[in-house]
């Protein structure tokens, strides 16, 4: 009986002939490690003959980036591999397709997408990607509204809270994005030549009581089935393609944490490009094109789920005139302060963003760090006031005026 072991490279095509039929026997496979990630290990396994290739993926039982020391449960995989299933079926083509998936060896195999770009590669190097807010619009309004209360019979949404019940993974965020930033605690790290920001961070009692709250929302309010850790690394793209990964942090949660997670992720790059784009007019004209993308991003996700909501409600009170735009005000106005969150965390905390650390110039990236922190801090203080996507976009180019 095969017991839980971390495949190497000959172990993952051993395992691709043995225990599943995704390539004839005759095949000759070639493998490589591909994965950067902080949690897992994550192959590419090439049939030399037919130039088939399929990606594996497996947890340890601790995170990769860390060490032995942190310790992560191994259910994770099936979180993972049964996220991916759901989402597919909800937005056909926006995630990669599962062919197999291993309880014991916490083991997915899936479609292999490296024709495609990590989406915050392609955001530093100033790439666009015209289909881009159209596809995470739907896939946003989709995943979003057909696994809530709205949609789903109230028993039915129960179970699967259950099924994706993920308290290890969310002790993660719980801890790293809402909690350790905001006090000088030994897991954070950050470049010293931003210490008097951080250091004003942790004595803003004001900003640290609307992160509680935040926090607090991220706990309780169990809105809808969450990628829960959708930033721009989780995002695969080409010109003409979008595919999401790596849900293991599903579960549910409220659905600003993921349109956050997106916004907060795209500003974390308009930031970067203080660092990597040093002609004024080039930088300007790509920020821009940033800010545009997060307002279609809304605009597409708004447009989809008031159609969801109009055909496919099944909560009786989803007909009560003035409901649908109460909801969406709030999940914008949780979108605000969760992008906050979330940028701040990239900044101050353990875990950080190749956008900004590929900066070199530590006063470069400094600089990128504190607008980045600027605007994080505004969409968290600033988050009841927000009525439309406008008045997200409208604070940041005021910031980058005023700065
Ligand atoms: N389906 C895929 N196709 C191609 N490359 C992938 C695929 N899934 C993951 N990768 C590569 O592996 C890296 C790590 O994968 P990810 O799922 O983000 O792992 P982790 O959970 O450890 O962060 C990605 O950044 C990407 O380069
Ligand atoms: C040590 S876990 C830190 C961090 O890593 C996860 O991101 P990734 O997608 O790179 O695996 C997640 O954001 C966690 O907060």
């Amino acid at each position: 009986m095969l017991r839980y072991h971390p495949l190497d490279e000959q172990g993952a095509i051993t395992y691709a002939l043995k225990f599943t039929d995704l390539f004839p026997e005759n095949a000759q496979l070639i493998c490589r490690k591909v994965g950067d990630g902080n949690l897992n290990l994550v192959f590419q396994l090439t049939d030399k003959r037919s130039g088939k290739s399929i990606i594996m993926k497996q947890a340890r039982p601790f995170a990769r980036a860390i060490g032995e020391s942190w310790p992560l449960t191994l259910d994770r995989a099936r979180i993972e591999s049964q996220a991916l299933i759901n989402h597919d079926r909800i937005c056909p083509g926006l995630v990669p397709k599962v062919y197999h998936y291993d309880r014991v060896l916490a083991l997915t195999i899936m479609e292999d997408l490296s024709n495609h770009l990590i989406m915050r590669k392609g955001l530093a190097a100033r790439k666009r990607y015209p289909h881009f807010a159209s596809h995470i619009g739907t896939f946003l309004a989709r995943t979003l509204f057909m696994t809530s209360d709205i949609a789903l019979p109230a028993q039915t949404k129960k179970k699967r809270t259950v099924q994706f019940m993920n308290p290890e993974m969310c002790k993660i965020s719980e801890d790293l994005i809402f909690t350790y930033p905001y006090f000088d605690s030994g897991e954070n790290q950050f470049n010293p030549l931003i210490a008097d920001t951080v250091e004003e961070i942790w004595m803003n009692n004001q900003l640290k009581l609307e992160v509680a709250k935040l926090k607090d929302g991220f706990l309780t309010h169990a809105q809808a089935l969450i990628h829960g850790d959708l930033h721009t690394g989780s995002i695969m793209v080409t010109e003409e393609d979008t595919k999401v990964i790596d849900p293991e942090f599903t579960f549910y949660g409220p659905m600003g944490f993921d349109i956050g997670a997106v916004i907060g992720n795209l500003l974390l790059s308009f930031a970067s490009h203080e660092g990597h784009t040093p002609d004024l007019g080039e930088r300007m004209n790509y920020q821009e094109y940033l800010l545009t993308m997060i307002e279609q991003i809304w605009t597409c996700f708004e447009k989809e789920f008031r159609q969801l909501w109009e055909k496919e409600a099944k909560e009786r009170m989803a007909v009560i005139p003035g409901y649908v735009d109460h909801y969406l005000l709030q999940v914008l106005e949780d979108a605000s302060g969760y992008a906050g969150c979330k940028m701040i965390r990239r900044i101050i905390g353990l875990a950080h963003v190749w956008d900004l650390e590929s900066i070199s110039d530590p006063k470069l990236r400094a600089n990128g760090e504190k607008l980045a922190l600027s605007v994080g801090q505004k969409l968290v203080l600033e988050r009841r006031q927000v009525k439309e996507i406008y008045d997200i976009t409208s604070r940041v180019r005021q910031l980058v005026e005023l700065g």
